[in-house]
């Protein structure tokens, strides 16, 4: 069969980084412990292409070579969204407005369920039993605090409601703990910590796999806070206008992407915990305190491609140059946050977490013509886009709102802090709501002066009085907006002869 289109290959997708001269083949040997993370690191951070490591010191019988910043910014300047919207089979010159229309395209549509098909690439190796010894993989180190080697960073989570027919995408980290055992974070109100307890009611280990490599576009869908209930698989399916293609596991009856580059299956013990983390995490923090007990996945099974499987893996930290955390995490809830507000009949055109507050912020874009109909002021507006934003799960990750006008771009960060420095007056024009659930992992919640779990969170007014009734009392003053389209076209024109 011809090889499908990279947004449903992750091999695919992986060549056509390449001829988007976006990945680096790095075939000199590198070490798990630290240096491949380093690399990919700085990857991010100074937007380089995409390292993939062909020479992993360790690495044996077909396991495995990685594929570092997969979600990262590309490294044309001039398309720096290139590498995301292909995970979506979008056009290189997408916006990251398209790409969230994208993913909220299918909102509305009945989900198109899964195919299983007999076999696939992923099934052509497969290790069971004492073939098992996950501390002879590569699994890389990748921040020098980490508390263990996170083989799980990229992979898709698969979890089954044990009555319910949900089946449960999402992405959420684990490390190896021993020869057969994995420790990872299941936290609420996740939606695989909502299934995980629903095991744990019906006294049952929960059956997992982990697809690593999967098909782009169901990592989107596994990283966005879709609702409640819905299969991610089926939104997927609706995205692409066809089912994806998912082979049945060798150990349990959980379904895997075809295609997958490696699938780790078993069982989550719904009794035995074990010490999980420290992580380097989203926010640009490893703490040293961290003690979390965590469940442990026991391992039954793991599968993988002929022609030396890669290992896809996200190093998360400083959003200097944003990581997945920031690209996908920050993104998809924003696509979330953007669709609760526009079916509650609020004029939002647009929801972004800009990278520079590490996607701890969102800004809120309203149409302001649409805005004067509702006959409203900040108060009363920004405390009901609190209430409905703060009490979602797709607003869980989220502690500041702002909403901006339309003159505004939310996804350029100087418009942002633009109209929070100048508009919103301190004491009087910031809501602030104590009594919601936080995100645990903020440091400002974690380390931080209060309470951990609940509070912190607060909407910014960044629109003046009038702006609520009536058009903007002033002129913006830049290029674009101080000066009449005559006197800008002959500026153009003559920019050059000035020698500027
Ligand atoms: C894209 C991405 C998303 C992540 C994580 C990561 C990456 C790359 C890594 C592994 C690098 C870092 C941690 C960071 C950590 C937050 C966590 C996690 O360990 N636990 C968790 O509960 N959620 C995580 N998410 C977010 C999660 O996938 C989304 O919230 C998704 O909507 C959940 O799906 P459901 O809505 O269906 O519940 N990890
Ligand atoms: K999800
Ligand atoms: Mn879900």
């Amino acid at each position: 069969t011809s090889t499908p289109p990279p947004h449903l290959d992750f091999r695919a997708f992986v060549d056509a980084l390449r001829s988007d001269d976006d990945l680096a083949d790095i075939n000199a040997e590198v070490d798990p412990n630290l240096e491949v993370a380093a690399v990919t690191r700085r990857a991010y951070e100074l937007q380089s292409k995409a390292p993939l490591f062909h020479n992993i010191k360790g690495a044996h019988d077909g396991l495995f070579r990685i594929l570092g910043a997969s979600g990262g910014l590309s490294s044309d300047p001039q398309f720096p969204y290139r590498r995301l919207v292909r995970h979506v089979g979008l056009s290189p010159n997408a916006s990251l407005g398209d790409f969230i229309d994208k993913m909220l395209s299918a909102k509305g549509k009945p989900g198109i369920p899964p195919v299983h098909v007999e076999t696939g690439p992923c099934k052509e190796n497969k290790l069971f039993g004492n073939d098992i010894d996950l501390t002879k993989l590569p699994a890389p180190l990748l921040n020098k605090a980490d508390g263990g080697n996170y083989i799980q960073t990229m992979g898709i989570n698969i979890v089954q409601h044990p009555t319910k027919a949900w089946v449960n995408w999402s992405i959420a980290r684990a490390m190896v703990l021993d020869k057969t055992r994995m420790v990872g974070l299941i936290m609420k109100p996740q939606h695989i910590a909502r299934i995980y307890a629903q095991w744990m009611e019906s006294g049952k280990d929960m059956p997992f796999a982990i697809a690593l490599g999967a098909p782009p576009i169901a990592v989107m869908a596994s990283s966005m806070p879709l609702p409640e209930g819905v299969t991610e698989s089926e939104y997927v399916g609706a995205l692409c206008g066809e089912p994806l293609e998912l082979v049945k596991c060798e150990t349990n009856d959980l379904y895997v992407p075809a295609r997958s580059e490696i699938v780790i299956e078993g069982t989550v013990s719904i009794t035995e915990r074990a010490k999980e983390g420290p992580f380097g995490e989203m926010h640009g923090y490893s703490f040293l305190d961290e003690e979390l007990m965590e469940p442990i996945y026991n391992v039954a099974a793991i599968t993988y491609r002929s022609g030396n499987a890669i290992l896809p893996i996200s190093v998360p930290g400083r959003a200097t140059g944003p990581d997945e955390t920031h690209t996908l995490i920050g993104t998809l809830a924003s696509a979330e946050i953007r669709q609760l507000l526009q079916e509650n009949g609020l004029p939002v055109l647009n929801v972004f977490t800009p990278y520079e507050t590490q996607v701890i912020w969102a800004a809120v874009q309203v149409d302001r013509k649409k805005l004067w109909e509702l006959e409203t002021n900040a108060e009363e507006f920004c405390r009901k886009i609190g209430q409905l934003v703060f009490r979602r799960k797709c607003g869980m990750q989220i502690h500041r709102l702002l909403i901006v006008g339309d003159d505004i771009d939310p996804f350029n960060f100087k418009d942002v802090i633009w109209s929070y420095a100048s508009r919103c007056r301190p004491g009087m024009d910031e809501y602030h709501f104590e009594d919601v659930a936080a995100y645990p992992l903020v440091p400002y919640m974690s380390h931080g002066p209060g309470a951990k779990l609940t509070g912190g969170k607060v909407v910014a007014n960044c629109l003046l009085p009038h702006e609520y009734k009536q058009e903007q009392m002033w002129v913006t003053c830049d290029f674009e907006n101080g000066y009449p389209e005559e006197i800008k076209e002959r500026v153009l024109r003559r920019w050059s002869d000035f020698g500027l």
